[in-house]
């Protein structure tokens, strides 16, 4: 790939690549916009057919980063890493302290979390090395796990967006198809479960599909069938790129609202939707309770404070619909111009030098 006419294109700030031959490491930060503050964005641990692949998979989702935490009103930029390797047999304790010391080279320009294939206890290892990281164990003052809170702001995220297709946001009869029920979208089937909703499941993973249907009484799919299985809400929870010309045809939704990034395949698949009348909650508000949850550490963790925040999901997303309606644009669309907006409007006070910045890491 030309790499810097990439980069050009869509305005990174860095990349950096991380080689470490003892513990095997091979990862890549990319650092998107920090126009907004620290760049900070979980890191992921996968298995990619090639080493572009895992280049551009790091810079689509650090750019969604910039995006998720521009929208989330947080006061930081946007960052991802990923480290090529199956999460199951390639992790050994060295490969994420030598991570951690390049966390710390970049002396808080870029602050790390979980993401998928990546654990509290890797994060711990991070930490041996660097202040850099959230999403540590609790012992140290740190919010832990960020999959509970990511699991409640796509859970709120869900009712606004049935509120704007259905007239009402309760979930008691809805049935909703999720695909990939992992970390996130387990604690989001329990809201659901809990308000009366039914489930239609599918992974990779069959203990992760067992423990879905005997906890929450949820019926399992085929891996392929799940996009045409009647529903009111398809849930994306895996990976990315899941809404594209195969799938839209096959949907029965009439709301898609989940925890994966990177859902759209191309941005003309969310005009797609909204052409079909299918009300899209953009994936990185409504999946972005993780980072506002570890994103309270750099403040003094709080949980209490952090969920509040996590709540204002739901509004954020009713503003959304509201933008895309009035405007007749797609809601991706009304997403980006608010996270742009702000950007914009911060990069304008800021223009006026000021010798040390307030409130960067006064950490937990
Ligand atoms: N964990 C968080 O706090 C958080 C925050 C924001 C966004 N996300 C995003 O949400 C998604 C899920 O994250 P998670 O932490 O629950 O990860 P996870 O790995 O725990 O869960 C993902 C699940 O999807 C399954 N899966 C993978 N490919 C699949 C396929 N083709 N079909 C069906 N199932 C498949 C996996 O087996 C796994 O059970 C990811 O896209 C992640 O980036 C997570
Ligand atoms: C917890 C966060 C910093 C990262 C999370 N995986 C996300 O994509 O939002």
């Amino acid at each position: 790939m030309e790499l810097f006419k990439y980069l050009e294109e869509f305005d990174y700030e860095q990349v950096v690549f991380c080689q470490d031959k003892n513990s095997g490491l091979k990862a890549i930060i990319a650092i998107h916009d920090t126009t907004l503050g620290p760049a900070l964005g979980g890191t992921r641990m996968w298995t990619y057919d090639s080493e572009e692949d895992a280049v551009i998979d790091a810079l689509r989702l650090a750019k969604g980063m910039t995006y998720k935490n521009a929208a989330a009103g947080l006061n930081l930029g946007g960052g991802k890493t990923v480290i090529i390797g199956d999460p199951k047999t390639d992790k050994n304790p060295e490969m994420f302290r030598a991570f951690g010391r390049y966390i710390q080279g970049l002396a808080g320009r870029y602050i790390t979390a979980e993401d998928v294939g990546t654990t509290v206890g890797d994060m711990d290892l991070i930490y041996m090395e660097t202040d850099f990281v959230t999403g540590i164990s609790p012992e140290f003052g740190s919010s832990g796990n960020p999959s509970p809170a990511t699991a409640y702001g796509c859970y709120l995220g869900m009712k606004a967006a049935a509120k704007e297709a259905f007239g009402t946001d309760s979930m008691e009869g809805k049935t909703v198809a999720v695909q990939g029920v992992g970390n996130v979208a387990y604690g989001m089937c329990k809201h659901l479960h809990e308000e009366g909703a039914k489930l239609i499941v599918t992974d990779i993973n069959e203990e992760s599909v067992e423990r879905a249907v005997n906890d929450f009484g949820a019926q399992a799919v085929g891996i392929d069938e799940i996009y045409s299985v009647d529903c009111d809400i398809y849930a994306p929870c895996a990976l990315g790129a899941t809404i594209n010309d195969d799938t839209i045809p096959q949907l029965k939704a009439k709301v898609i609202a989940g925890s994966a990034n990177n859902q759209l395949a191309e941005d003309r698949h969310g005009e797609k939707l909204h052409e079909l009348g299918i009300v899209y909650a953009p994936d990185y508000v409504i999946n972005s309770g993780g980072v506002i949850n570890v994103a309270d550490e750099l403040n003094g963790y709080n949980k209490e404070r952090a969920y509040k925040q996590v709540e204002t999901i739901y509004d954020s997303l009713t503003k959304i619909f509201a933008i895309s309606k009035r405007d007749d644009i797609p809601t991706h669309k009304a997403a980006d111009r608010m996270a742009e907006e702000r950007i914009q409007s911060v990069s304008q006070t800021r223009s006026t030098f000021l010798q040390k910045e307030h409130n960067i890491l006064s950490r937990r």
